[in-house]
């Protein structure tokens, strides 16, 4: 197998150079350890072949000193070593999240869709930090270790040469056997890793979804699905598992091999004279230190199994590319904006269109209630105008601008959306309203609660403003919900407002609550509204009325209504809630 590392390098010259110091001292303190471990063992031949030899005490005292000396030193260096290592891997790590979140979140609706957040989380989560030891150790104790592997080899070589040859050669093939192993145990860690994936993403849909699936009763069916995933799973685990532990055995049985040579070869030397019996120590001590950087070596080998299936996964995250690329930043106009669909039709894939050819014209300032029965393609038509998605053919137009033009943010400024489903969050209610922007005062946030009619609610709360709500919204009607969400728009005072009205029935307090939060906000704005309530309906200026995702009325709502053949009057007359059901 090749090492793609050109691809690594690009990654980590990303983001570990800002880190440059920290790694320059890392290196200078890995290299003091090499100095360290080097000559410890050459102190106790020294300290062995003195005491034979019937040496001087004092020399002795002095060479079991510097041996505690540099135990200590050693300690402490192992120690800060970690430190900056562990710091290092979590500032590279956490620059690479942060990336990927930021990435992910640019990404069109589409992308998302097809993704379920668990498994999103592993990408971002799981694989970077099976990155950590990458970022923290890689090239840096890599390098380290084939000094000291290096060092300890010329040792054997000092002691003799043909220790010295046995040693090269029972490293190499410690590395050949590593190498081959290494090549087996890459596939099953990327399974393994995408199998986990698949895994979290079952668990966070199915978590997200209890209320449903307790309501229904689903239960059981998901604990069978929840056995069927783990079940695949389990045996890919224990196959990855076992082949790296074969790897470990393996490597073992080679050290026990190598030090009985090394042993052998020592007995000899010390026989014919060659050596002292301090010697045979010290060469045991060294090939007993050999273990580490082999070991090391190995580890990182196994590190790059990991990773090489991590970095191939994020990058394929990184390289995906939205389906809505940023304007180049033609300005939206202030105030109401005139909307224009001029022929549009759109499918989510390209073989099923949603939409057909939908052409129509409003005028800035104007209230348009859009009807339809449910899969008619209204929401799909608020998503194109709020361009959560680009059509396949046509162009919409904002005060007169291809939506395609301003800049995505500046988009998100002019327009409001308002969907059913509305998506609180495990924050305090100044920050889901706000969505952490601080530059909003709490005077100004206050008085946008108080215009939509949220007052009360809001001096209820034990801690105002700061009162955390629960997650997912609990603790709050869905009429607080839908009420909160007009505030966020109030915030902003968008020129253009979309409104997928809740369907459900509001209790009559917070229905007047929100007609009255409505006739604020929608005035001196266009607004698009999917209607479900009469009195929305009534506040309309024009009906527009889609049928398989085709336009099939538009018009004024006064005219539509006194015209007895409208279908809008028709809908009138058979009640527009039973009959859009
Ligand atoms: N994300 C999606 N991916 C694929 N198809 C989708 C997606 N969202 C909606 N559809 C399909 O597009 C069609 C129109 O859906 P849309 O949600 O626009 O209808 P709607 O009129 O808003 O319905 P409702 O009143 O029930 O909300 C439906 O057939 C639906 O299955």
């Amino acid at each position: 197998m090749r090492f793609p590392v050109r691809r690594y390098l690009a990654l980590l010259s990303v983001y570990l150079r800002p880190q440059g110091p920290k790694i320059f001292a890392l290196t200078c303190i890995l290299l003091v350890d090499i100095g360290l471990q080097l000559s410890s063992p050459k102190i106790i031949e020294y300290f062995i072949n003195t005491f034979i030899a019937g040496g001087d005490i004092t020399v002795l005292l002095f060479a079991g000193c510097a041996y505690i000396v540099i135990a200590l030193l050693t300690q402490g260096v192992a120690i800060l070593s970690t430190y900056l290592s562990g710091t290092i891997a979590w500032t590279a790590t956490n620059r690479l999240r942060t990336d990927l979140v930021r990435h992910c979140l640019a990404l069109d609706l589409s992308f998302h869709k097809t993704r379920s957040s668990g498994e999103l989380i592993e990408r971002i989560d799981g694989d970077v930090d099976a990155l950590s030891n990458f970022f923290s150790q890689f090239f840096v104790e890599l390098l380290i270790n084939l000094l000291l592997l290096a060092g300890i080899l010329g040792i054997f070589f000092t002691i003799h040469w043909l220790l010295g040859i046995l040693m090269v050669a029972f490293s190499a093939t410690m590395l050949v056997v590593i190498t081959l192993i290494r090549r087996r145990v890459l596939p099953l860690w990327k399974q393994n890793r995408q199998q986990s994936a698949l895994f979290f993403g079952f668990l966070s849909e199915h978590l997200s979804g209890s209320e449903d699936l307790r309501g229904n009763g689903a239960v059981p069916y998901v604990m069978l699905r929840f056995y069927q995933v783990i079940r695949a799973w389990f045996p890919i685990q224990r196959r990855t598992l076992i082949t790296t532990n074969n790897l470990d055995v393996t490597v073992l049985f080679l050290f026990v091999c190598g030090t009985s040579l090394s042993l052998f070869i020592g007995v000899y030397l010390w026989s014919t004279k060659l050596i002292a019996v301090g010697t045979i120590y010290a060469i045991f001590r060294y090939t007993d230190l050999l273990s580490q950087p082999l070991d090391t070596i190995q580890t990182h080998m196994q590190d790059l199994q990991q990773a090489e299936a991590c970095i191939q996964r994020i990058e394929e995250l990184l390289q995906t590319r939205t389906l809505l690329p940023d304007g180049h930043g033609t300005p939206l106009p202030g105030g109401a904006l005139a909307i224009d669909f001029e022929q549009v039709s759109f499918g989510y894939t390209p073989e099923q269109k949603v939409l057909h050819d939908i052409s129509f014209h409003m005028e800035p300032g104007t209230v348009i209630g859009l009807l339809g029965r449910t899969g008619s393609g209204k929401t799909t038509l608020a998503r194109l105008l709020a361009r959560l998605y680009d059509p396949q053919e046509g162009c919409i137009c904002l005060g007169g601008v291809p939506l395609v033009e301003p800049y995505l943010r500046d988009l998100r400024r002019h327009v409001g959306l308002v969907t059913q489903d509305v998506q609180l969050f495990h924050a305090s209610v100044r920050d889901n309203l706000t969505f952490f922007d601080r530059t909003l005062s709490d005077a100004y946030i206050l008085e946008q609660i108080e215009q939509v009619g949220l007052k009360s609610w809001c001096d209820s709360l034990s801690a105002g403003l700061d009162t955390i709500i629960g997650q997912d919204g609990s603790g709050l009607s869905a009429g607080e919900a839908q009420l909160l969400a007009l505030t966020r728009i109030f915030l902003h005072k968008p020129g253009l407002i979309i409104l997928d009205e809740a369907s459900a029935r509001l209790d009559p307090a917070t229905e007047r609550l929100m007609e009255r939060a409505l006739d604020r906000l929608l005035s001196g704005r266009t607004v698009l509204i999917i209607a479900h309530r009469l009195s929305t309906v009534q506040r309309a200026d024009e009906i527009l009325i889609l049928e398989q995702g085709r336009i099939v009325e538009h018009g004024k709502r006064a005219e539509l209504a006194h015209d007895r053949d409208s279908r809008f009057a028709q809908l009138l007359h058979l009640g527009l809630e039973e009959a859009l059901a």
